[in-house]
């Protein structure tokens, strides 16, 4: 599967997110996600804007339903989004009730294992439930929980070759991974590679010495499109 970059837009002001969405495009970003935040700041709103702007651009709805799961996928899928977000540790009814709504109004699911006591457990619960891809993620509050109690900071590198070897549909590894390691993804077998806070939150650090985000963007989209996922044999 040829490798897909999308950018998580997790700011709070939709005209933020509309420009930071059309240099994403110009840059070669294939799909764009409303983040938690811009969901909670613009909800379906936020959502319609951002569809109206970018017909025929995959949109993922970063809801992470636990619960209402019907009402939730129909309402973002009817707003225009492409993809909607479940969490693993929802009652399996609830996911059920997702890829229901998926089917019924034409949107992906994509199924969270944050939070999972076995993350692996988590990868093949969502795929069984009939989610069509699977976010491999470790937390923004868990992970600097763990960093500020002196511990090694847990990355979804960590054990990302485990739960693709585990699925047999497509991962995407999320949180706190820096751009160089966003980039490793495909290496491991994960094909949905997603770019977040140093992009939209440390822009300004990002910048490389010309101070061309854009240019930086578009040789990183460039980077990752020219690999290759190689998918582990199932057994
Ligand atoms: O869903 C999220 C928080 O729950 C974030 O989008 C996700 O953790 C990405 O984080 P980062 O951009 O720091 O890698």
């Amino acid at each position: 599967m040829k490798p897909i970059v999308q950018i998580s837009l997790d700011l709070i002001n939709i005209d933020e997110a509309l420009e930071t969405a059309a240099l994403a495009m110009r840059a070669g970003v294939d799909w764009l996600e409303a983040g938690t935040p811009l969901i909670l700041a613009e909800g379906l709103h936020g959502v319609r804007k951002l569809r109206e702007a970018f017909p025929g651009v995959p949109i993922v709805a970063d809801l992470k339903t636990m619960d209402g799961g019907y009402l939730e996928a129909e309402m973002m899928a009817r707003a225009g989004a492409t993809h909607v977000v479940v969490m693993a540790r929802a009652h399996a009814e609830t996911i059920k009730c997702v890829v229901q709504a998926g089917k019924d109004f034409g949107a992906k699911v994509m199924g969270d294992n944050m939070v999972c006591e076995s993350m692996v457990d988590g990868a093949k619960f969502l795929e069984d439930l009939g989610c069509d891809y699977v976010i491999h993620h470790i937390g923004y509050d868990e992970r600097r929980g763990i960093a500020a109690s002196g511990q090694r900071m847990p990355s979804p590198l960590d054990q990302l070759r485990e739960v693709v070897e585990a699925v047999n549909i497509p991962v995407q590894a999320v949180g706190g991974l820096s751009l160089e390691q966003a980039i490793q993804c495909p290496q491991y077998g994960a094909p949905l590679v997603v770019l977040g806070a140093p992009l939209t939150i440390d822009a300004d650090s990002f910048k490389t010495a010309s101070g061309d985000l854009e240019g930086s963007l578009r040789m990183i989209c460039e980077a990752i499109h020219s690999q290759t996922t190689v998918l582990p044999k199932k057994t």
